[in-house]
């Protein structure tokens, strides 16, 4: 694959000397490799991009291309491997998601000017864009429907700031926050790349690891908030940042981080950034990085996005409203002003056949980015293309709004659709309809739009037409018939006459201009004919020349008017989240939800909307449940959930958290009615999930959890806990259970549901007012339970662990054992008799005799079953699937 490296690399090779001198090439390669320690340098060399010495090592590994060697380095061969440029991009996209960062090194002059300066001298090259994760622009290096977050935080004297922005939108944002929420910020935004002073790399290395995210470093200078400060008024061309906010020193500070890697990395080309909007934290719903994983909002458990909440409810049609449905999914709002101007926009989108406006829609092409890549001066002639037609469609979408009368939303959206003609007219003019990717070859600019081109066009492609008329001018003018344009390699075009009319030209000899005589013939030209030939000659190149500065022109426009373009973005978005929701909610019958000021918490037929859509597939239908935790004045409301293993605990749990977010949100939810009193803050947590990765034992991390639930829950928290304390010994989960419940009651005063299998915990009910208790039921039918998913006041008296094992294939041996010590453990409870007495009095060998009567019968039985089991791997199973093995277990007994 690597070219043959030019001569500049090679030309000592084959030198004699032992230690052979280094070329002019290496000591440039060096020196620039010298600059960028940490990233891999692509070094161009005419049609590719070669890596050398480690970084090629690393790259022909990351990228699984062969690894050459080329020349000599002291006397070692130097390894070797690269990738043609006009198919970097996919290389570039492995290497950022495999965490590289790539210098890109582009020659910056033609080789033949190198040449004049001498035979050794070696071209001129320079880094012109370190690429990072999150600095990207290309289409193809992201992906459309998510945003690309850059972030930086900082920190200055126990003050912190979180600044962070999407370089391929122009979005720019900041807001200061407590060391505390700087986990719970990052989860929520999940970064591609966060940026921190080495002096803060320390302290914040466990945040970090908890979210598995690798910081880029930067020393103190870039955090230096006087030089943030400037490098802002510079960015945005202001005298002072106080027309955009109030900024303090920490939030200077992480923004001016993002300004000077942002100049680092796109080495002083700087993306076109909105001025940065103070993101003001308390009125956000705020969600842990805990519960975002538990609630599985953008990402399902086993990390996909399938199976994930916004993927279910994703029915946008354009990139930039599925980013906004991210967003708003990410950081449902408090504000009830918020909250109900996007309910209303729903409710106006419901009233009406909104089919049409969403095809309108769904030609719309990614109009932030284009705008993005051609503020970086990265752009082509695709992007203006993507401009004009999502201009267009923002005129046609105001055109079929006209005379409607909107909710304020999107009210102020139309008036962000309207007044881009200017631009929008000048592109479709401009532009063919569907241009190339690149100005490079041209042939992006519509015939008619400018005439100098035209005629360069036309001369280039009709060269002989035009001469053919040229002629036929000629001849009408002399009079001479056999008058004819000719071509050949010494003279060029000329135009030619038998020598019998030579007297006659003679007399016109002010235009025709004598240029050789043969034996028979005259040839003339005409400063005409000489300009026209210099002109089809250069056409070619012309044309491109004309087509390149009418791209500047354009992209000189747009950029112009950048800021109102990005604004008719935005609002194209906020049409196609409104319609989508819409859509969803009309689909799935999704109500709209009352939010208010008040402490209520009442759902009546809510659902699982990712649950209910699984099991929809399957034909099953999902059992809708209430929920009732209305709290009174500023005290708690608690469910406590007992029920069998399987019977939908966690399922009710999950989707009251769910509806609780949507509603915030600004979208209808999935129940029959819901009346929520405003959450500030939700928390979920499942008892004894594994998280031996980041090194902590199953007990710990739910422990860790809980503790940042009792020390943070306010009031107006809605708090789900799913079987806390099972990760222990009996009696300690149960106590800490019991703590733990008691606590949230009395002190956090929170609305909330607990399940748990420690059904003395029922007792709690009687004892503490504002604890209730609810629990799934079950039937039991000929020793078999049947779940019927229903929820209902009370309690259960046990859990079905055993009726649930024998339905997930346990030998019957166990089973009936495991039933006896059941049964025995029971009485002895009830006698107060202590378990070890108990299991004294139990047969001894019991299991085994079992086995052995039941063996010969079963074993046929057995050993498939146990190859099936051998082969399921419960970490890695959704409940789903879990569900369908259970099923298949018990077809195969
Ligand atoms: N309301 C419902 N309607 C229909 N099916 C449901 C409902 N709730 C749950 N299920 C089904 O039951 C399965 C188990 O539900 P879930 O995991 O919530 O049970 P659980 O009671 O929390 O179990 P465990 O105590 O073992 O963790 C789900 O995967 C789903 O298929």
């Amino acid at each position: 694959m690597p070219s043959t490296p030019p001569a500049e690399m090679t030309e000592t090779q084959n030198a004699p000397v032992a230690k052979p001198a280094m070329t002019p090439m290496m000591a440039q390669y060096l020196e620039i490799k010298a600059q960028h320690p940490d990233a891999l340098l692509f070094y161009r060399m005419g049609d590719f991009y070669e890596l050398f010495f480690d970084d090629a090592v690393a790259a022909a590994e990351a990228l699984d291309i062969a690894l050459t060697k080329r020349g000599k380095h002291e006397s070692d061969d130097i390894p070797m491997c690269g990738v043609p440029v006009h198919s970097a991009e996919g290389y570039l996209l492995t290497l950022i998601r495999k965490g590289f960062r790539v210098a890109v090194c582009e020659q910056m002059e033609d080789p033949k000017e190198a040449k004049k300066r001498g035979s050794k001298s070696v071209v001129r090259r320079e880094v012109v864009r370190l690429v990072t994760p999150g600095t990207l622009t290309e289409e193809t290096l992201l992906e459309a429907r998510r945003h690309n977050y850059l972030a930086s935080i900082a920190g200055l004297r126990g003050e912190f700031s979180l600044a962070w922005c999407d370089i391929s939108t122009g979005s720019f944002h900041v807001e200061p926050l407590s060391r505390a929420r700087i986990g719970a910020e990052l989860a929520r935004l999940s970064p591609s790349e966060v940026l921190i002073s080495e002096s803060l790399e320390e302290e914040l290395r466990p945040v970090f690891a908890d979210l598995g995210l690798w910081p880029t470093v930067l020393g103190r200078a870039s955090f230096d908030s006087a030089a943030g400060d400037d490098r802002l008024c510079n960015l945005f061309s202001v005298q002072t940042l106080s027309g955009f906010g109030d900024f303090g020193r920490a939030e200077l500070s992480s923004m001016g981080a993002l300004v000077d890697y942002l100049e680092i990395t796109q080495k002083g080309r700087l993306p076109l950034l909105q001025p940065p909007k103070a993101e003001a934290v308390s009125r956000l719903l705020q969600i842990d990085a805990a519960t975002r994983r538990n609630l599985e909002l953008t990402y399902s458990l086993n990390g996909g996005r399938q199976g994930a909440l916004l993927s279910t409810i994703d029915r946008t049609v354009t990139p930039g409203g599925a980013r906004l449905l991210e967003r708003r999914l990410s950081a449902p709002s408090r504000d009830l002003d918020v909250i109900r101007g996007r309910l209303e926009a729903i409710d106006w989108a419901l009233s009406m056949d909104s089919a049409p406006l969403r095809e309108g829609l769904r030609k719309v092409p990614d109009l932030d980015r284009a705008l993005s890549r051609l503020g970086l001066d990265r752009g082509g002639p695709r992007d203006l293309a993507a401009i004009r037609n999502a201009l267009g469609q923002a005129a046609a979408l105001c055109g079929s709004l006209g005379g409607m009368e909107l909710p304020p939303l999107l009210a102020e959206a139309c008036e962000a659709l309207r007044g881009h003609e200017d631009v929008g007219d000048l592109l479709e003019d401009a532009l063919i309809a569907e241009p190339p990717l690149l100005t490079r070859d041209g042939g992006f600019v519509a015939n008619g739009y400018d005439t100098p081109l035209d005629e360069s066009r036309t001369l280039r492609d009709e060269g002989r037409g035009v001469i053919a008329r040229m002629q036929a001018e000629y001849v009408e003018q002399t009079g001479i018939n056999s008058l004819k344009i000719k071509h050949n390699n010494v003279l060029g075009y000329f135009i030619e006459c038998t020598a019998t009319h030579a007297e006659k030209m003679r007399g016109m000899s002010d235009q025709f201009i004598h240029r050789q005589t043969t034996a028979n013939q005259v040839r003339f030209t005409t400063v005409e004919l000489s300009e026209l030939e210099t002109r089809i000659l250069n056409a070619g190149a012309e044309a491109l020349a004309i087509e390149k500065r009418i791209f500047e022109e354009l992209r000189a426009k747009v950029l112009e008017h950048a800021p109102a373009i990005a604004e008719c973005g935005q609002a194209l978005a906020e049409f196609d989240l409104t319609l989508a929701l819409a859509d969803l909610s009309r689909a799935q019958d999704w109500t709209r939800p009352k939010v208010d000021d008040s402490r209520a918490f009442s759902i009546e037929g809510g659902r699982h909307p990712v649950v209910e859509q699984a099991l929809k597939r399957e034909g099953t239908p999902f059992i809708a449940n209430d929920c009732g935790l209305d709290a009174e004045g500023d005290a708690a409301a608690l469910t406590l959930l007992t029920g069998p293993n399987m019977a939908g605990k966690s399922t009710f749990l999950r989707q009251n958290a769910l509806i609780a977010l949507l509603a915030q949100m600004g979208s209808y939810v999935p129940a029959q009615s819901a009346h929520i009193g405003v959450v500030s803050q939700i928390f979920s947590r499942v008892g004894a999930s594994d998280d031996l990765a980041r090194g902590r034992s199953t007990f710990m991390v739910e422990m860790v959890e809980t503790a940042a639930i009792l020390n943070q829950a306010d009031d107006r928290a809605l708090v789900i806990l799913d079987e806390i304390g099972r990760g222990t010994a009996t009696y300690d989960g149960l106590s800490i259970a019991w703590a733990t419940l008691e606590h949230l009651h009395d002190v956090n005063r929170v609305r909330g549901l607990f399940a748990t299998h420690y059904h003395e915990l029922t007792a709690l009910a009687g004892r503490l007012e504002g604890v209730r208790n609810a629990t799934v039921a079950v039937k039991e039918w000929e020793g078999e339970v049947i779940f019927l998913h229903e929820v209902r006041e009370g309690a259960a008296d046990r859990s079905y662990g055993v009726q649930v094992g024998q339905l997930a294939g346990l030998p019957r041996a166990v089973v009936e054992r495991a039933r006896e010590v059941l049964e025995r453990l029971e009485e002895g409870d009830r006698d107060r008799t202590s378990p070890s007495a108990l299991i004294d009095d139990l047969p001894l060998f019991s299991a085994v005799a079992q086995r052995e009567a039941s063996a010969p019968a079963a074993a046929a039985v057995s050993s498939e079953l146990v190859d099936y089991l051998e082969g399921l791997h419960p970490d890695e199973m959704t409940p789903r699937e879990a569900l369908q093995a259970l099923y298949e277990l018990k077809s195969r007994a």
